[in-house]
């Protein structure tokens, strides 16, 4: 059987640039672990980009759009027409992860990948249109294995563009209607959890709408059991093909060859980590490349990240997706990388040792 590239090895992380960034921050002018998680992203981001000086300088923020079928369920606050409305305000600047990607000075590329209210050409979208919409979840598979085998590609497309403009950090994010249930049925499916642990409400759903959506990703979840074992990365695919969708598969796609390529990714807030557990399920490998921006509002994201385990850098109470989270991490991260780069250590400084 040929290796599908998803299941290609990732780069690896060079544990000697860990080791020295640790020892150097056990020697700058501070009680030692004193800047706690400040320091554990300096040491990590210096063991990913092989680098006594880490940077998150130049940042590539990637936002997938995708339409839902399972949101002919009723199980959003908002309707199908915002995801092809939000992507046009991506690209005219009004959006929230517009102005932080302004603000960073981070390139924002915004890929459709199918809405139902389709904004067209317009400039600042990069269309790879795979169908309006996905199938609705809780009736049929999400998406068909070609269908699949395009989003994933069309991640690992925008990491290309990404590591060719020299870009140290990878952001990915997401935009579609309804995205939280299929986010919730991918999620229950790889961690074996039932869809009441999990379910949240997502733009604003109120109790009855959060009951309802329990109730679609139940019913999601018996037609598509008994796909495979847990530690089987052909399961964790058919899973990401049935009950995912195409932004989901695009960010799953976008991690793993972002770990191919060794170029360093934060990762949001719910559905982007739904689709970072299906990238490590499918390449364990790509783990070591993963940053966690912040804890979202949103009910399972907690799960998730124990799953993953995974240290967020905010707990902002955001529950907004679009890569918001990690975009707004990203001062944090400049500021871990400066004060490992820039402090003097006790023998610069002439400060006492303990
Ligand atoms: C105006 C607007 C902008 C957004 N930006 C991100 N989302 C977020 O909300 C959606 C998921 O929530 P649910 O599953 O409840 O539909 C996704 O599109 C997500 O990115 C938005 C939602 C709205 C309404
Ligand atoms: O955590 C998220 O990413 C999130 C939560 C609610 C709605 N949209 C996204």
């Amino acid at each position: 059987m040929t290796l599908h590239w998803p299941e290609a090895a990732c780069a690896a992380p060079d544990s000697n640039f860990a080791e020295a960034a640790r020892a150097r921050q056990g020697m700058l002018t501070k009680p030692p672990g004193s800047l706690g998680g400040l320091e554990a992203a300096a040491i990590q981001l210096a063991e990913l980009q092989h680098s006594a000086e880490p940077a998150v300088d130049r940042v590539w923020i990637s936002v997938f759009a995708g339409d839902h079928g399972v949101a002919a369920e009723g199980v959003s606050a908002f309707p199908q027409a915002v995801t092809g409305e939000m992507v046009r305000n991506f690209a005219t600047g009004g959006a929230a992860i517009s102005v932080l990607a302004r603000e960073l000075g981070a390139t924002l590329d915004v890929v459709n990948l199918g809405t139902v209210n389709d904004p067209g050409d317009i400039p600042g979208v990069t269309r790879r249109i795979i169908a309006p919409c996905t199938a609705n979840l809780c009736e049929a598979p999400a998406m068909t294995p070609e269908q699949l085998d395009v989003a994933l590609a069309a991640g690992a497309a925008s990491v290309a563009q990404a590591r060719a403009a020299g870009a140290q950090l990878f952001i990915g994010g997401e935009m579609g209607i309804a995205n939280t249930t299929a986010a919730t049925a991918l999620a229950c499916a790889l961690l074996r959890v039932a869809p009441i642990e999990l379910a949240g409400a997502g733009t604003g759903l109120d109790d009855a709408g959060i009951a309802r959506k329990v109730a679609v990703v139940e019913r999601a979840l018996a037609l598509h059991r008994d796909v495979g074992a847990m530690d089987d990365p052909a399961a964790s695919r058919e899973y990401l093909r049935r009950l995912g969708g195409f932004e989901i598969a695009a960010l799953t796609g976008a991690f793993v060859a972002a770990a191919q390529a060794g170029l360093p990714v934060l990762v949001d807030g719910f559905i982007t980590t739904a689709a970072a557990l299906a990238a490590v399920r499918i390449n364990p490998g790509a783990r070591a490349w993963l940053l966690f921006g912040h804890r979202s509002h949103e009910r399972g994201h907690g799960r998730l990240l124990e799953a993953l385990d995974a240290q967020p850098l905010l707990h902002l109470g955001l529950r907004l997706g679009e890569a918001s989270g990690a975009a707004t991490a990203v001062p944090v991260l400049r500021v871990a990388c400066a004060l490992h780069n820039r402090m003097a250590t006790f023998a610069q400084a002439g400060v006492s040792t303990a």
